[in-house]
């Protein structure tokens, strides 16, 4: 994906100016900054999430595979199946673990018992609950403890098999064992999806990403391999923030 001169206002307020920055395949790219600098604007704008906040606006453009995703012959429904999502809270519905995966195929069209079992089943090992759950995928997914259910959420997004992965803040509400799951779980998503993940964390972005961009009130600061976002920043801002001067 590819954010070219992206500008993003809530109302007249600018959220983000003109951010050109490119999310490689295969790779995952975190998005870091000072609240409010305008990580989740970026990062919901990268599936028109934001087209469902009311006064919200955009110039520049995003394309996904080489194309505009606002050309008006796309289909948004199937860009967001595309370019999934995964958010900071997990937002599990009150069904059984099977419905939850399982809801997005039935939206799209699946009917057939054994072919959504077998994707249910690959998407609950693709987010590494499988074991867990496997012996109870009638029971309600709100019994899961919560870095489960954060992991369910990663499975059904999964389900629809999209190419990207959006996750903003995916660990940030779970302990250090839930959230060391969730980070070998990107380390394994990124050979088959494209990931750009948001986080607070600094370490976290440092073992989890292969790109790093920071924004900085609104704006694109820069963006490099992790390793020289952290230890070599061509930017003094960059350095500050990585550095803990402010933030
Ligand atoms: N729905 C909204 N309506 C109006 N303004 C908003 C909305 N969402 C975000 N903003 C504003 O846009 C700016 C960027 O917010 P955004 O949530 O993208 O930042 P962030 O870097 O993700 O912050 P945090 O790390 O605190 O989540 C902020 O000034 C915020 O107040």
């Amino acid at each position: 994906m590819e954010a070219r001169e992206l500008t993003l206002r809530y109302g007249s307020k600018v959220a983000i100016k003109q951010v050109s920055l490119a999310i490689p395949e295969n790779k995952v790219t975190a998005l870091i900054g000072p609240s409010g600098c305008g990580k989740s604007t970026f990062l919901r704008s990268l599936n028109r999430m934001n087209d469902l906040i009311p006064g919200a606006s955009h110039d520049g453009s995003v394309f996904l595979d080489g194309r505009s995703i606002h050309d008006r012959s796309l289909d948004v429904v199937d860009l967001r199946r595309r370019v999934g999502m995964v958010f900071q809270k997990s937002n599990p519905f009150p069904k059984s673990i099977f419905e939850n995966v399982a809801y997005g195929l039935r939206v799209g069209g699946l009917k057939d018992k054994a072919k959504l079992s077998a994707r249910v089943e690959k998407s609950l090992r693709g987010a590494a609950l499988w074991d867990e759950v496997k012996d109870r995928l009638d029971e309600s997914a709100l019994g899961l403890s919560g870095g489960q259910q954060q992991r369910l959420c990663i499975a059904r997004a999964l389900a629809v098999e999209p190419e990207v992965l959006l996750m903003d803040e995916p660990a940030s509400a779970l302990d250090p064992i839930a959230t060391a799951k969730i980070e070998e779980l990107i380390h394994e998503l990124k050979s088959t999806y494209t990931i750009a993940i948001v986080t607070h964390n600094m370490q976290q972005a440092a073992r989890v990403s292969d790109r790093t961009a920071f924004f900085y009130m609104g704006e694109l600061v820069e963006c490099g391999p992790t390793e020289q976002i952290f230890t070599n920043p061509h930017e003094k801002r960059t350095e500050d923030y990585v550095t803990g001067k402010f933030g």
